[in-house]
């Protein structure tokens, strides 16, 4: 058991039923959540109100992307939430990403985290060149990050393929969240840049984002449990 879990779980369940019964399994110092656009749109901020008053961290992960106005009026609204991680696209640009991390100021130590999206872990590079992008994913990955620690944000989201690229050009302390985590054996699904938990957390990744693996798991707990003991 940690105080300070680097697991991230996504809940992304269809119905609210299955989002409690796994939330109901776990307590505090086992993970953090994250909810994305399938639950949020599914269940709202009352929802999040409720993992939050529950105890739990929250990455509310709806990936922002739009004018600078409408960003940083959604990240605001994310702080009223309570939660604990909230994200833009960093292609929105220094504009939008500036915006965003002003927004916060107001909420002084009870701001949540801002953590710009770089490249998606189910993209790779051949997708690159028909979005106009002629640079390699970690290229990009590292362009899109600098832009986002030049911004004030706190972090990014990439791949933990990544990872030690980023940590030696930004430092330790820009924090990097990293989905596409596979344990060995497991399904990849869409995810295309993966790494294992342990592997991740060697090259410098701060939080690990792992939905399926645990959640369509027949023993999710357990799983979460390994995982946490691969990464102690
Ligand atoms: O680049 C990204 C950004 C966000 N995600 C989100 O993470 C989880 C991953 O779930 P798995 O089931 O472990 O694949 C999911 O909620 C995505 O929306 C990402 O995968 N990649």
């Amino acid at each position: 058991m940690t105080m300070d879990p680097k697991v991230l779980v996504a809940l992304d369940f269809n119905n609210q039923a299955d989002a409690m019964a796994f939330v109901d399994s776990v307590d505090p110092s086992q993970c953090r959540l994250k909810v994305g656009k399938e639950l949020f749109t599914l269940l709202g901020p009352e929802f999040v109100r409720k993992l939050v008053a529950a105890g739990f961290d929250v990455f509310l992960d709806l990936k922002f992307h739009d004018i600078p106005n409408t960003v940083a009026k959604a990240v605001a609204a994310a702080a009223e939430l309570g939660v604990w991680m909230v994200n833009v696209h960093a292609s929105g640009g220094r504009e939008m990403m500036t915006a965003a991390k002003a927004a916060l100021v107001p909420y002084g130590d009870k701001a949540p985290l801002l953590i710009g999206v770089t490249v998606l872990t189910s993209m790779e590079a051949h997708e690159m060149p028909e979005l106009g992008i002629e640079r390699k994913p970690e290229e990009q990955v590292l362009a899109l990050a600098t832009l986002t620690q030049e911004c004030g944000l706190d972090g990014v989201v990439c791949s933990a393929q990544e990872s030690k690229l980023l940590k030696d050009a930004l430092g330790k302390e820009f924090l990097l969240v990293t989905p596409g985590i596979r344990p060995e054996g497991s399904a990849k699904g869409d995810q295309k840049r993966v790494v294992t938990p342990a592997k991740a957390m060697k090259d410098g990744s701060d939080y690990l984002v792992i939905g399926r693996p645990i959640t369509q798991s027949t023993s999710p707990l357990e799983t979460l449990k390994a995982i946490n003991s691969s990464i102690a």
